[in-house]
């Protein structure tokens, strides 16, 4: 639900882009990765980011005075190579890593228990077809988007695994996955983090997510004085009031936006 008690959130206009690009010294832009910046792949490793995207983060960045980051389910390693030679400040596995500005690193460490129940679960995981585990360290995802018939069977798994690794972990549902991941981690705490220091302290954040786990950011966002935007069809519960529809639309928005500011610098 959003601030007025309904579905989905208005659509936001392209122009709206505006106050960011009127007033940069007044916001900090905290942007989701995965069916935000760049579209819905198959499998976790196909997705790709179209040619410009990272230019345009980087010089978005610079005209919010470095107060951009990108908060997302992914690790680092794998961020870095997506935007490289980009390395934007990042909070990776929903908050588990944070990369802050300047470049220092925050990382929770894995438990035996939680290594334990991630063996188990690449074991059960062998006997569903077409289920991917994705290893991301002190996180795992189990997708079902190849195999939706599988979804209940892992589900099941998922709770074994949650159980099994104790309560400093716990189970967070996305788009036809599900991961285990540090109970401490969520992206709400990771955006706080962030308005806690330099250059993101005493800003309006704009939150920029699609799914589930952007919820706890929202409400952070919100909670700070900002405000939040979902990308999709304006059916999903969210407390966003702002809508975009697709990836692709939002990349629009960043390109004119850094567009924008490339131009006045010359
Ligand atoms: O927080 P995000 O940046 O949105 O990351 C959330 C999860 O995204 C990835 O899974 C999703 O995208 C995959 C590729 O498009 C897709 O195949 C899958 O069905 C989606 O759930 C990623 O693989 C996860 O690790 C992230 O947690």
């Amino acid at each position: 639900m959003n601030g007025n008690g309904e579905r989905g959130g208005e659509a936001f206009s392209p122009s709206s882009f505006g106050a960011l690009a009127a007033n940069p010294e007044k916001w900090a832009l905290f942007l989701d990765i995965d069916g935000t910046l760049v579209d819905i792949a198959p499998t976790p490793d196909a997705v790709e980011a179209p040619a410009g995207l990272a230019a345009s983060l980087a010089v978005v960045m610079t005209g919010l005075g470095g107060a951009l980051a990108l908060v997302t389910g992914r690790g680092i390693g794998f961020v870095d190579r997506l935007f490289h030679p980009h390395c934007f400040p990042l909070a990776g596995l929903h908050g588990a890593e944070l990369r802050l500005p300047g470049g220092r690193t925050i990382a929770i460490e894995p438990s035996p228990a939680f290594l334990q129940a991630k063996a188990a679960l690449h074991a059960g995981a062998a006997s569903l077809p077409g289920v991917i585990v994705e290893d991301k360290g002190v996180a795992v995802a189990v997708h079902y988007r190849l195999a939706p018939h599988h979804r209940d069977s892992v589900e099941a798994l998922m709770r074994e695994a949650a159980v099994r690794a104790g309560p400093r972990w716990s189970l967070q549902s996305g788009k036809m996955l599900v991961e285990l991941k540090p109970a401490a981690a969520d992206k709400g705490e990771a955006l706080k983090s962030f308005m806690r220091g330099a250059p993101f302290a005493g800003r309006q954040p704009l939150a920029v997510g699609d799914d589930l786990t952007d919820e706890d950011m929202f409400a952070a966002a919100i909670a700070h004085g900002g405000r939040a935007i979902r990308i999709g069809d304006g059916n999903a519960r969210t407390l966003a009031a702002g809508r975009i529809g697709t990836p692709a639309h939002m990349r629009t928005l960043l390109a004119s936006l850094a567009d924008t500011w490339e131009r006045d610098r010359r």
